[in-house]
C-alpha cells in the first residue's frame, strides 16, 4: 500500500481534522478546572520544594502533561464541543492515563472496544465522529474509518507523526525499519503500519542479539522465535538486515534509544566497512523533547538525598515506567502509582513494581522527617499528582498523631 498517497488524499478530505475547531477558550477553562492545580504551582514557584508535617517534598523540575498530551486531550474536548450531538468514538485511550479516559468517557466519548485482541469497528456508523489518540492509529484503521465515511479527527502527536516520517524515507530507499519499542504499544503499532519491512526490538539486549546475527549470522529459527509478532509479514533476517534505518517508539529511555542507533551504525560499519555505510545505515534524531526533559530531570533527582520516590502516572504509560525504572536502577524504594486513591489508611500503598502485578506495601512512609521525590509521566495531570501530595502529607500527619 502507498501510505503516503493514503495519507495526503485523508488529509484533503473534508471529513479529516487535525487542528482543533476554533472552541480553545471554552475548552481551556475545563481543561484548567480538571487537571490544573494551584498546589503544583506553589511547588514549582519553590524551586521545586514544598514541606508539611515533617515531609519535604522534591518535584521532579520537568514532569507531567507534555505539549503534545496537552493538545491531544485540548482537541478530543473540541470535538465535542464541536459535534455535540454527534455519536464520538476514539479508537484507543486518548493517552495512557485513566482519569483523563474517564473525563472522556463522562462526556459520552466511546471506546471502541476490543475483543480478542481485535478491535470491534462494527459500532461505527457513517457519519459518525471518530477521534484518533496522541499516540497515532495504523494506517489500516484510518483507511477502515475513511472507508466507512466517518469524520476523523487526528489527535496524534506531531513527534509521532516525524517518526512516521523517518519510517516512509526508510521504505522509499528500501531500507528495513528496526524500531526501538513495544510491538503491542498503540505508537508502536502505529509506526509499524507505515514501514515496508521492519523489525521492533524491545531493548539494547534484543538489538546486540540482532547485531550479532548481522555480523556472524546464527541460527534462523531462533531468531525468528525470539521477535515474533515483532517483524513484517515475510521478513527473512537473512535478506532483510543488509540495510536499516532506525526509528523509535517516542517515549522509550532516551539513552537506551541513543545506544541502539549507535550500536547499528557500528554494526554496519563492521559489516559493510565505513565507506559504504550509507548505503547500509539511516538514522534520523526522532527522540522527543518532552521525553528528553523528564528523563534528564529524574535523573538529576534521583543524584539528591531522597528517602523514596513516588512516580505518577497510568500503569500502561511508557514514559512514566521509563522514568520508574531510572529510580530502580538508583536503588531507590519508588513506587509506581496511577492516583491517589493508591496511598491507602494505615501507611499502606498500593502500587505496581517494575514488570510485576499490584502489590501492597506497609509501612511505606518512614518515621521522622523525609524526603519524598515526586515525578509523574507525560500522561499525568497535575491534579492527580496534587492529589497525591496532599494524602503524603495527611498520612504522614496522622502518623504523627
Ligand atoms: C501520547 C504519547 C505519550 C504520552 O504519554 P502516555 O503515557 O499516554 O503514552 P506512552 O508513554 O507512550 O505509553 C506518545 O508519545
Ligand atoms: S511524549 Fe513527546 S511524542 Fe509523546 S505526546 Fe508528548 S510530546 Fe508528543
Amino acid at each position: 500500500m502507498d501510505t503516503k498517497a493514503f495519507k495526503r488524499s485523508l488529509q484533503q478530505s473534508e471529513n479529516y481534522h487535525r487542528k482543533g475547531f476554533g472552541h480553545q477558550a471554552e475548552v481551556a477553562d475545563v481543561m484548567n478546572t480538571a487537571y490544573q492545580s494551584s498546589l503544583i504551582q506553589q511547588i514549582r514557584d519553590n524551586n521545586y520544594r514544598l514541606e508539611r508535617n515533617g515531609v519535604t517534598i522534591r518535584l521532579a523540575e520537568a514532569f507531567g502533561f507534555c505539549w503534545g498530551v496537552e493538545r491531544a486531550v485540548a482537541i478530543a474536548y473540541e470535538t465535542r464541543q464541536h459535534f455535540p450531538t454527534e455519536r464520538i468514538w476514539i479508537t484507543n485511550e486518548i493517552i495512557h492515563n485513566p482519569s483523563v479516559n474517564q473525563h472522556l468517557r463522562d462526556r459520552s466519548v466511546g471506546f471502541i472496544a476490543v475483543e480478542q485482541g481485535q478491535k470491534d469497528f462494527s459500532v461505527v456508523d457513517r457519519g459518525d465522529v471518530v477521534i484518533l489518540p496522541a499516540f497515532g492509529a495504523s494506517v489500516q484503521e484510518m483507511q477502515l474509518l475513511n472507508d466507512k465515511g466517518c469524520k476523523i479527527v487526528d489527535t496524534t502527536c506531531p513527534w509521532v507523526s516525524k517518526v512516521w516520517n523517518s519510517v516512509e524515507k526508510h521504505k522509499k530507499k528500501d531500507y528495513t525499519s528496526i524500531i526501538h519499542g513495544q510491538y503491542k504499544h498503540e505508537e508502536t503499532v502505529a509506526t509499524s503500519s507505515f514501514a515496508d519491512k521492519y523489525l521492533i526490538v524491545l531493548n539494547l539486549h534484543q538489538a546486540e542479539y540482532v547485531s550479532n546475527y548481522i555480523i556472524n549470522g546464527g541460527d534462523r529459527d531462533e531468531f525468528m522465535a525470539k521477535f515474533s509478532n515483532a517483524y513484517s509479514a515475510g521478513f527473512d533476517p537473512d535478506v532483510d538486515l543488509e540495510r536499516v534505518g532506525i526509528a523509535n517508539q517516542t517515549t522509550m529511555l532516551k539513552s537506551e534509544t541513543e545506544q541502539i542507533g549507535k550500536l547499528f551504525e557500528k554494526t554496519m560499519m563492521r559489516k559493510f566497512g565505513p565507506d559504504n555505510l550509507n548505503e547500509h545505515f539511516l538514522s534520523f534524531n526522532t527522540i522527543c523533547d518532552a521525553t528528553q526533559e523528564r528523563q534528564d530531570a529524574m535523573l538529576d533527582l534521583v543524584e539528591e538525598k531522597l528517602d523514596l520516590m513516588v512516580v505518577i502516572g497510568g500503569f500502561n504509560s511508557s514514559n512514566t515506567t521509563h522514568l520508574q525504572e531510572i529510580a530502580i536502577d538508583k536503588t531507590i524504594p519508588s513506587y509506581h502509582i496511577d492516583c491517589a486513591e493508591r496511598i491507602l489508611p494505615g501507611n499502606r500503598l498500593e502500587h505496581k513494581p517494575l514488570g510485576g502485578d499490584l502489590v501492597i506495601a506497609q509501612n511505606w512512609l518512614p518515621e521522622g522527617k523525609i524526603v519524598v521525590g515526586i515525578t509523574s509521566g507525560a500522561s499525568t495531570p497535575d491534579k492527580v499528582v496534587e492529589d497525591a501530595i496532599d494524602r503524603i502529607f495527611e498520612r504522614k500527619a496522622t502518623a504523627v498523631v
